[in-house]
């Protein structure tokens, strides 16, 4: 058994760098357990004191597959930390303030989770975020690929088909880049669509599964309702309605929230699904399929949402878009020439 005044000195040589004020300086049972090397993964919430980023800090604590999680914000993140650090789950927390602390936040991290970033307000579409939201992921991403190079990065922050294309190219510049750990965040497409297609159908969202392929904004959101499990059909003012209401999920609870942002607890539900999904991949779990905005060759575009299989690696299978109807056949089209724009406007804001 260590002294206890040589228990404290071990423990100050690794400070926490942002320690709740209450804490005896450098001491912190959080980091005690940390240094014991409990198995699980490391995972950096990028954006954490968020609308989005809190309730995503919190259900990541409760994930039994994460044994440190690290909570980076440049505003309001030691207060997080604090409150999240008090749930009796296994992650040890720890939070980081500002630039100067984001290389210690993102060091030795397995998974990145990015929400941060500016949300919409009524009247805005996905797009108008770049201007802002370009440079945020720009610079975080520099970050990973200095410090974490070969984290799983999970891209949140709209608009996803611009700045999942400047992550990549962040990458590609710092010689980092593999496609198979780079994954756009479109989870709340197949959330939703689960959830209005078991409403018409009265059946339990959870025994749904739509695929959504595509991109994350507007006609890129293409739902394959001719894919579902359990397979239904639909009448043409079904899937109509159907496909109407998930390209426009997201500026339903603009608009419901009027002002006051966008989704956060819906989508810190799908990011956690989704994380939780790399997670099992990364812990070498079979069969973990989900849809995400990934580098594809499964059109003639760089980046395209499908069905990818998780692994150790990443993604390790991307699947094709299997056979579609005429109506999803049209879709497609208008999606891919949105998409080819969306997604140069993002190669092109790190090229120039
Ligand atoms: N992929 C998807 O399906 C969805 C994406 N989103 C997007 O997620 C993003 C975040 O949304 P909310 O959490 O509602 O916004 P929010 O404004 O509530 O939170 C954003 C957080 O990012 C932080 N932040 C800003 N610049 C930062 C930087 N350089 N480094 C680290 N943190 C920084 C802010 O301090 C804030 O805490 C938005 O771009 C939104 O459009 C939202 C819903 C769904
Ligand atoms: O609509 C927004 O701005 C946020 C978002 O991406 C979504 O809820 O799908």
């Amino acid at each position: 058994m260590q002294r206890s005044a040589e228990r404290i000195a071990t423990i100050s040589a690794h400070l926490n760098p942002s320690p709740s004020s209450h804490q005896m300086e450098g001491l912190s049972a959080a980091n005690c357990r940390a240094k014991g090397g409990s198995p699980g993964f490391k995972v950096a919430i990028v954006g954490a004191a968020g609308g989005i980023g809190q309730p995503l800090a919190m259900l990541m604590k409760m994930n039994p597959l994460v044994s440190v999680l690290h909570l980076y914000d440049v505003a309001n993140s030691p207060g997080v930390t604090a409150d999240i650090s008090h749930m009796d789950t296994g992650a040890v927390v720890r939070g980081f303030l500002g630039p100067q602390q984001l290389e210690d936040a993102l060091t030795g991290m397995d998974l990145v989770v990015i929400p941060a970033g500016v949300p919409r307000k009524p009247g805005m579409t996905r797009d108008d975020l770049f201007n802002i939201n370009a440079g945020i992921v720009k610079t975080l991403c520099e970050g990973i690929a200095k410090c974490c190079p070969k984290a799983i990065v999970n891209i949140i922050s709209n608009p996803v088909n611009s700045t999942v294309p400047i992550a990549a190219e962040v990458f590609k510049m710092a010689g980092t880049f593999d496609p198979r750990r780079l994954l756009g965040v479109t989870m709340l497409d197949v959330v939703r669509a689960n959830t209005f297609v078991a409403e018409v159908l009265g059946l339990d969202p959870r025994e749904v599964n739509v695929p959504v392929v595509g991109g994350h904004a507007g006609v890129t959101i293409l739902p394959l309702l001719s894919q579902i499990k359990p397979p239904c059909s639909f009448t043409p003012a079904e899937t109509e309605y159907l496909t109407s209401r998930i390209q426009n999920g997201g500026t339903e609870v603009v608009e419901a929230k009027a002002g006051a942002g966008s989704a956060t607890l819906s989508m810190a539900y799908a990011a956690v699904k989704f994380a939780d999904a790399c997670l099992h991949g990364l812990r070498g779990d079979a069969a973990i399929i989900q849809c995400a905005f990934v580098s594809s060759q499964v059109t003639e575009l760089p980046f395209f949402a499908s069905k990818v299989r998780l692994g150790r690696s990443g993604v390790e299978e991307i699947f094709p878009l299997g056979p579609l109807n005429e109506y999803e056949r049209t879709g497609l089209e208008k999606a891919k020439k949105e998409l080819a724009t969306s997604i140069q406007k993002g190669v092109g804001f790190v090229k120039k």
